[in-house]
């Protein structure tokens, strides 16, 4: 079943230790058929030198299984959260990458210091507040998604334009219109995240990039008015 998506969310998955950003089995990519109403994500705590296309489970928006014998990823119900709530979402991707959760352990959003975060990410990459004792003691991972929903939906954030969040005392979960995209926005997060810690040390009161700036370099890259690369670039 859905046998291509299954093989982007295998790719997107095998992509990550690759590109440096989990570390045993610390992460999680998962990939959606709208048309359908169904997700394919990382089975749990499987290590990826031995995950196959075939270990992946599918899921529906509601997280019952429709097809695999493994567990699906612990954090699925977050996964789902954010499917549901963001139409446009093709991939999420969730890790442990060590610099957006340094932020995210400092409770702070990732300033865009520079052009390299706002060819990508429109402002400030969003901290999500830390979940309740009761948040956490419930459904904790669906009410980790609620909780990112929320945070977009109070600031006013449109998911399109800043493509991922890190929750506080957690790590990042980034998405895009595929799971491939999603991974990419991920590799942006963390480079991004290692470039702000840097500025920091160098300048503690370093200033944020000014409007301008942001403008410029993130609609050059996306919307109507594009015109960087050739038009096919993430
Ligand atoms: O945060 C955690 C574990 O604390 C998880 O995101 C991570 O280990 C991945 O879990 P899964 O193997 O996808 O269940």
């Amino acid at each position: 079943m859905l046998d291509e998506l299954r093989q982007a969310v295998w790719a997107a998955n095998v992509e990550l230790p690759r590109r440096g950003l989990v570390t045993y089995t610390w992460g999680n990519v998962s990939g959606i058929n709208r048309d359908r109403g169904l997700v394919v994500i990382k089975p749990s705590g499987v290590e990826y030198e031995s995950l196959t296309p075939e270990d992946l489970v599918v899921v529906d928006l509601d997280g019952n299984t429709v097809e695999g014998s493994l567990n699906p990823s612990s954090d699925t119900a977050t996964h789902l959260a954010l499917y549901r709530a963001f139409p446009h979402l093709g991939g999420v991707v969730h890790t442990h990458s060590p610099n957006a959760v340094a932020w995210a352990q400092a409770e702070e959003d990732i300033p865009c210091y520079g052009t390299t975060h706002a060819d990508y990410f429109y402002g400030p990459i969003p901290c999500a507040r830390r979940l309740t004792r009761a948040e956490i003691d419930g459904d904790y991972e669906g009410n980790t998604g609620r909780v990112i929903v929320e945070t977009f939906q109070s600031r006013s954030i449109d998911p399109d334009y800043i493509p991922g969040v890190i929750c506080a005392g957690h790590g990042p979960f980034v998405w895009g219109r595929s799971p491939a995209q999603a991974v990419y926005h991920s590799v942006v997060l963390e480079e991004v995240a290692r470039m702000a810690i840097l500025t920091r040390q160098v300048c503690p009161a370093a200033h944020a990039a000014p409007q301008a700036m942001l403008d410029k370099h993130f609609l050059r890259k996306h919307g109507p008015n594009a015109y960087y690369g050739q038009k096919q670039h993430a």
